[in-house]
């Protein structure tokens, strides 16, 4: 297959031949053999895939939420090739058994994964250790979907036990003994009585308490433990879905590496309400300028990874009062979009969200063969004109979700998306019309 006159991250215009999985030159004046398929670029961007370490994919358990296929598709038609799936399903992933139920279901992937082990009191290590986890996480050091927060001394003991695997440990970092009880009491008062909740429900939530209650002291503060644990053990230790930017310099100057999603960099306190209970997740949404602060450390190379935290739940769970909608919110198809109309409108370099959503992820969480449009690398490439964004609309999108918090955002979206040489989406940008491929997904981590 031949790529011609693809526009590459830095500007240069390249023919990119794809022999079998894999890129084999990024030249100029390429021609096609007499029987190669060429797709003509015509000056369009093509991007490599981009990998995403934190999606919730939900099963096993949860297929009303998403499944491997809904979720691997909303993936592909966002430009990500790789996703790295977290545990807290049912079974979670912390036993043999739960490994081997979500592998046996992620062969139902279109897109490249991995998949993580995580933690809890009962989790089998020997057992998981000895399976192709991605790596140990998300490790939840605070209850989150799933209640699977642990104390500091299992805290302590997964470290080591990873560093002696030679696993990375990815962290939910937040310390409920500082979240701010004060804030939602008067609505514990409302969902504990017998009568229907007097509280608003749904978009018109008074979602700001959540905010209120998860403080940005309970993250900086957990990030700022964990990282130290870390250190003490000479583990490497990931920070997930960092929210605050003084828990991305705690990290980053402790010498962690952290990533930070694409709604707490996009969205704000001052979006809830008009988000509600859909506004709800952890870590929560913070001032908007902490929003803007967190984007100057992303745009200045501070921050390593921008990570979904996909996280999707059905618009009925998220319509439930404050206290009983499910945190979480769907991210995966729209965060390279959002990203490329951030570089449309001069704000991003368009190296800076190679090196965020592929090169540095590639690097980081050992994945040689991913990461860059280069000779020799996986064939995991995404083709978009970037001067053509379109808004950003539920209905277009692919989780099961079927609700996005980023409604109404422009962002320029792929027209194709080939997973290690295999077509996995094109989207005709004159009629709309879209064509899923095959599932050709596979664990980036080789079977021992
Ligand atoms: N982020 C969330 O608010 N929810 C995530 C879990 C998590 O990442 O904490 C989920 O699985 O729903
Ligand atoms: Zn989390
Ligand atoms: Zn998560």
């Amino acid at each position: 297959m031949l790529i011609t006159d693809a526009a590459l991250v830095d500007g240069r215009v390249r023919d990119v031949r794809v022999e079998g999985e894999r890129i084999s030159a990024v030249e100029r004046g390429l021609t096609p053999d007499s029987d190669e398929r060429v797709i003509p670029a015509d000056g369009r961007l093509l991007f490599p895939g981009a990998i995403d370490v934190h999606v919730h994919f939900r099963e096993p358990g949860f297929p009303h939420k998403e499944t491997w296929e809904t979720g691997s598709r909303s993936a592909a038609a966002g430009g990500v090739t790789t996703v790295v799936d977290q545990p807290n399903t049912d079974p979670a992933t912390t036993t043999g058994a739960g490994f081997d139920a979500k592998a046996t279901l992620a062969e139902a992937s279109l897109v490249d994964y991995g998949i993580n082990g995580g933690v809890t009191p009962d989790w089998e290590p020997d057992v998981l250790f000895d399976r192709p986890i991605f790596a140990l996480g998300e490790v939840f050091l605070a209850d989150s979907t799933g209640e699977m927060g642990i104390d500091a001394e299992l805290f302590a003991e997964a470290v080591d036990r990873a560093r002696d695997a030679g696993a990375t440990v990815t962290v939910h970092a937040e310390n409920a003994d500082l979240f701010d009880e004060a804030a939602i009491e008067s609505l514990e008062d409302d969902s504990d009585a017998d009568s229907p909740p007097s509280s608003p429900t749904g978009r018109s939530a008074p979602a700001d308490a959540w905010s209120a209650y998860r403080t940005a002291e309970a993250e900086i503060d957990a990030i700022e433990r964990a990282v130290a644990v870390a250190n003490d053990a000479d583990a490497p230790v990931h920070v997930a879905h960092t929210s605050t930017p003084e828990g991305v310099d705690a990290a980053v100057d402790a010498g962690a590496t952290c990533e930070v999603t694409p709604h707490h960099l996009f969205l704000s306190r001052e979006d809830l309400p008009r988000l509600g209970t859909f506004g709800r997740m952890n870590p929560p949404l913070r001032s908007e300028d902490r929003r803007a602060a967190l984007f100057e450390r992303v745009a200045d190379g501070t921050v390593d990874v921008i990570a979904t935290d996909h996280a999707p739940h059905t618009v009925e769970e998220k319509e439930q009062p404050l206290l009983e909608a499910p945190s979480g919110v769907p991210g995966v198809e729209t965060m390279l979009p959002l990203l490329l109309e951030t570089v449309r409108q001069g704000r991003l370099e368009p190296e800076r969200v190679r090196d965020l959503v592929a090169a540095t992820p590639a690097k980081l969480f050992d994945l040689p063969q991913k990461g860059k449009v280069e000779p020799g690398r996986d064939a995991d490439l995404v083709l978009v004109d970037p001067d053509r964004p379109r808004e950003t609309q539920a209905g277009g999108l692919h989780s099961k979700a079927g609700w996005t918090p980023f409604e109404g955002l422009w962002g320029v979206f792929p027209e194709l998306t080939m997973v290690r040489g295999t077509v996995v989406y094109t989207r005709d940008p004159e009629t709309g019309a879209e064509t899923f491929g095959p599932a050709v997904g596979e664990n980036v981590r080789p079977e021992e």
